[in-house]
């Protein structure tokens, strides 16, 4: 496996002014800071060209805005590079994604929530229309979000069978948008989608898998890469224009969706999610996460 592009920028300063007590500025010398541990790795393959891109943000890789903008930033690499393939993952042994970063929806600006929403929505058409085969390899939870990034690729395997996934926002009082809902629709379609919704359930592997909501089970994340790598594998004789051509066509209904409504979409979670009684509802989540 060759590395190909980090996306951490590295803090690289090794000096910095401060302004002292005569006002004047200075320069102090100081040791290069360690740079942070990237939020999401990439490795790509240099024999079939697929990429393992790894969700890294401990403790449960919560998507916030700089995870999102940095898998977003891989994505369109592994565009530019016009990559065999890519497989999503989680550097955890137990969760691949907790979802949306609730901290990042709590209490948070205004600005800071639009950005937020705003880079969601372009990582994920991103992930949902990239040309490349994407899997997803379920190495832990995937609740809410990490359920979205999970059905926007084109397969799923999932390690079980003690892990579990579904799209449980109701459960929370809160409503999963129209593009999440067409996401479980391409993967269950109408009426498994709506029973799984409307109750906001999650479900353990093997529910998952005989529901069609994953499309293999493994023992573990070894094994979940080595089905992901078959899977795209089998594309390896398609020609790729051909292919990225008919994805789009499948997904024509998702893309369309959002590049239509991004706006509004910003909009309707704006207004969602500052209403008082949804802020703490968050905060009481929150809380009761915490207390576990
Ligand atoms: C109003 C909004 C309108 C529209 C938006 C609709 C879309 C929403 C989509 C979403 O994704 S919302 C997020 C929903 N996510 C969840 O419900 C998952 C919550 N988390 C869990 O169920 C569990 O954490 C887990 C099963 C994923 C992992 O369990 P475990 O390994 O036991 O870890 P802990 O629960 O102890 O969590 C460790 C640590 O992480 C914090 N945390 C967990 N999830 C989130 C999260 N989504 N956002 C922010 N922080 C999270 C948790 O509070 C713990 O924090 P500590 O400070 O105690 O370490």
């Amino acid at each position: 496996m060759a590395v190909v592009f980090r996306t951490c920028k590295s803090l690289s300063k090794n000096a910095i002014f401060t302004r002292g007590i005569s006002s004047s500025l200075r320069l102090h010398s100081q040791k290069p800071p360690t740079p942070p541990e990237p939020l999401v790795n990439v490795d790509v393959d240099d024999k079939s060209g697929v990429a393992v891109v790894t969700l890294n943000r401990p403790p449960v890789n919560s998507l916030n805005t700089p995870l999102l903008s940095e898998l977003k930033n891989i994505i369109k690499g592994l565009e530019d590079n016009k990559s065999r393939g890519m497989i999503l993952t989680s550097s955890s042994e137990t969760v691949f994604s907790a979802g949306l970063d609730l901290m990042e929806m709590y209490n948070a600006p205004k600005d800071k929530l639009s950005a937020f929403w705003t880079t969601l929505q372009s990582t994920w058409l991103a992930l949902y229309r990239s040309s490349f085969p994407t899997v997803a390899a379920i190495n832990g939870h995937a609740p809410a979000g990490g359920c979205l990034l999970s059905l926007s690729c084109e397969y799923r395997v999932m390690v079980g069978p003690k892990f579990s996934i579904g799209l449980n926002e109701t459960q929370l009082g809160i409503v999963a948008p129209p593009w999440f809902v067409i996401c479980m629709r391409d993967v269950l379609g109408h009426r498994q989608t709506e029973m799984a919704l409307t109750s906001g359930r999650m479900f353990s592997a093997p529910e998952a898998l005989k529901l069609g909501l994953i499309d293999a089970m493994v023992t573990n994340k070894a094994e979940a890469i080595t089905e992901a790598q078959k899977f795209i594998a089998q594309f390896a004789k398609i020609p790729p224009l051909a292919r990225k051509l008919t994805k789009e066509s499948v997904r024509q209904e998702g893309i369309k969706y959002m590049e239509d409504n991004m706006i509004d979409d910003l909009q309707m979670f704006m207004d969602l999610v500052t209403q008082e009684k949804i802020q703490k509802g968050i905060g009481l989540y929150l809380a009761s996460l915490k207390k576990k």
